[in-house]
């Protein structure tokens, strides 16, 4: 969420347009990456002697989000980072950043779940197999997908706070009973899942064209394929966001 708008005030269709332009960034990133074979290399962590047992990727990842720490990020709550252990202080003045949501918000992640996901499950989904050694590229590819997919799902926070503020007793109930199965019912609405399915299936459509000037151009194919992207929203992206809106509110009467 951008300063301007949170200080417009925090409304649901505020953080569903955030949501909406989030998908931009993780169709584009997901056809990024696409253009690389899988490279296995990069993640196993026996590889590559130097960097000791971490593969490649965790340590492009730890340091990059390090260096990030340096420069101020990490202050906004749906900025999370995947090794938040021993991140270095920030050596700019921070940006004063109005406080939306309750303050027990930033120790809610599910950044290892997604990493996992996005290794084990998505990648071989939109990636063919093969090694062509380009392994820099790879990882730092792989790097803007999930902070794309990070920052996505842990808008969720704001989500949860909207629906709280609009409805504070009745989750409030469901709060205090440490109800998950009610809480995840409160939050759910099945129509609008259904939009944002067929609409990044759209997208994906779209912004993944191999654009050509052929009047009839049939062999016109898309980088990744539009059913992978609704099918990645519908097992992980939705379900990650809402279980980042129940954590958040299981901690909301803190
Ligand atoms: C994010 C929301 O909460 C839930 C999760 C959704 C999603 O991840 O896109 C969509 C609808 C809700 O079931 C929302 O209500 O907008």
């Amino acid at each position: 969420m951008d300063s301007t708008e949170e200080s417009k005030g925090l409304t649901l269709d505020a953080v569903r347009d955030a949501l909406i332009r989030d998908e931009d960034s993780i169709v584009f990133s997901l056809v990024e990456r696409a253009r690389f074979p899988r490279n296995a290399p990069a993640y196993d962590p026996s590889l590559f002697g130097g960097v000791g047992e971490r593969a490649l990727v965790d340590l492009y990842v730890r340091e990059a989000e390090a260096l990030r720490a340096k420069v101020g990020g990490y202050q906004l709550p749906e900025e999370v980072p995947f090794f938040p252990k021993d991140l270095p202080s920030p050596l700019t003045p921070l940006q004063k950043n109005p406080q939306v949501l309750h303050p027990t918000s930033a120790s809610v992640s599910v950044n290892e779940a997604i990493w996992k996901m996005y290794f084990n499950d998505l990648l071989p989904l939109f990636t063919v197999e093969g090694d062509d050694g380009n392994y820099a590229s790879t990882v730092a590819l792989d790097l803007v997908c999930l902070q794309a997919l990070s920052r996505r799902i842990h808008t969720g926070k704001y989500v949860a706070e909207v629906k709280f503020i609009d409805a504070p007793h009745d989750y409030g109930r469901a709060i205090q009973a440490k109800d998950r199965d009610t809480l995840m019912k409160m939050l759910t609405f099945a129509a609008v899942e259904q939009r944002v399915k067929s609409r990044v299936e759209k997208k994906a459509s779209i912004f993944a064209q191999n654009v050509t000037l052929d009047e009839c151009d049939d062999e016109a194919k898309c980088k990744i394929d539009p059913l992978v992207v609704s099918h990645l929203y519908d097992q992980w992206v939705m379900p990650l966001t809402k279980l980042v809106e129940v954590e958040y509110l299981l901690q909301r009467l803190d």
